[in-house]
């Protein structure tokens, strides 16, 4: 029989791409979300259970029903500006639906445990190359909520014998090649789903927050990852586990920083459109530049990017915005 995955949050955009990996790696992927940002039709690659994390109940009927030898968590609610104004949503979902879900993995014996968290942690740390010991000084409410999750991790860890794999995304981005799955946030607010609606007319125009900035041609710089290569990371991770290893955090990028007026280039390359974009001033909340400095992932876990440039995000981003499309 082949091992069942549960994965939380596996019908939104980066879970359902894990559910396809899991799937092509031989495991059944078990999508638990109440699709409160997901999609129905994202659920692809294995069975739904619809449900929230703060209901105990249900997780405990999922875990005894499928018995997974993994959890990988997803679910989250993750937009920075809404986490700031309402800090007590965040806090409520992300970390006490966050406890439920280990507490019942711990009870179930489900002692593999894969955590989605975010280089957000690391807070205001402009123009240094961030690895897995910078500090964590998180800026805002979704930042806390995830630091506060690593520590619960941490913490069962080491009382229940918790194994777990911590990952701290950079920006992560691109879609499915096939197009099967793909990114799809309602509100949108990242910048190459955003460029791309700008591009075919379905957004008056991109707006480029802040051309001040101390980078070379003032706009803020990030470390654009492969949806796909991110969540091949994941299946590593879990197999990581399988083996017996344990408790490790490690951080999800490329080590290459793009300005955002080189990732409008280059969408203009990929598409051969125009990007209509405006200037605007500084979003709160928003650091110059955010780089990993790490290669832990490759060195430990075999980790090996495929799809991670740009010209090859964008195309994958732009295909799925062409052909794909999910209905609740
Ligand atoms: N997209 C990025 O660039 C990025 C960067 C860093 C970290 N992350 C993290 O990766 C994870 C996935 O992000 P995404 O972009 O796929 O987001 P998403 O909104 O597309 O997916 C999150 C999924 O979780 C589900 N969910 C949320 N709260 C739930 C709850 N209480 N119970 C059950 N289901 C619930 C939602 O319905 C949704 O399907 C999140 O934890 C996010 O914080 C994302
Ligand atoms: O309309 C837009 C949208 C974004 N940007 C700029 O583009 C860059 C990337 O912005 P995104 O909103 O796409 O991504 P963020 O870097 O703000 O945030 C993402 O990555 C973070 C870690 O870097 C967190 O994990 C967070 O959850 C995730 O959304 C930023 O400089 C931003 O100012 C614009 O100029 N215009």
């Amino acid at each position: 029989m082949k091992d069942h995955v549960l994965v939380t949050g596996g019908a939104g955009y980066i879970g359902s791409h894990a559910c396809k990996a899991l799937k092509a790696a031989g495991f059944v992927p078990v999508t638990f979300d109440s699709l409160v940002t997901g999609w129905q039709d994202a659920v692809k690659f294995g069975p739904f259970e619809k449900g929230d994390l703060l209901d105990r109940a249900r997780l405990d009927a999922v875990f005894a029903h499928y018995e997974p030898v993994a959890v990988m968590h997803f679910a989250a609610l993750s937009q920075v500006g809404e986490s700031m104004q309402e800090p007590g949503l965040y806090w409520r979902n992300n970390v006490l639906g966050s406890l439920n879900l280990v507490e019942a993995a711990v009870d179930a014996g489900c002692m593999n445990f894969v955590f989605s968290s975010t280089c957000a942690t690391y807070g205001e740390h402009d123009n240094v190359v961030l690895d897995e010991e910078t500090p964590q000084l998180p800026i805002n409410a979704y930042g806390a909520s995830k630091k506060a999750v690593e520590e619960i991790l941490r913490n069962f860890g080491e009382s229940h014998g918790l194994r777990h794999v911590i990952f701290r995304y950079f920006n992560v981005a691109g879609g499915d090649p096939e197009a099967e799955v793909g990114e799809h946030h309602r509100p949108e607010t990242h910048l190459i789903p955003i460029m791309l609606e700008a591009i075919d007319g379905t957004r008056p125009a991109l707006t480029i927050f802040g051309t001040d900035y101390d980078t070379p041609d003032g706009t803020c710089i990030r470390d654009y990852v492969h949806v796909c290569d991110l969540v091949d990371a994941h299946v590593l991770g879990v197999k990581w586990l399988q083996q017996g290893k344990r408790n490790r955090v490690f951080n999800l990028g490329t080590g290459s920083g793009f300005s955002v007026r080189e990732v409008i280039e280059q969408s203009r390359a990929v598409t051969n459109r125009a990007v209509p974009y405006e200037e605007g001033p500084r979003r709160p909340g928003d650091c110059t530049k955010l780089v990993s400095g790490s290669v832990r992932a490759e060195r430990e876990l075999g980790w090996t990017p495929q799809r991670s440039t740009l010209d090859i995000m964008i195309e994958d981003a732009w295909r799925w915005h062409q052909t794909g499309h999910y209905e609740k």
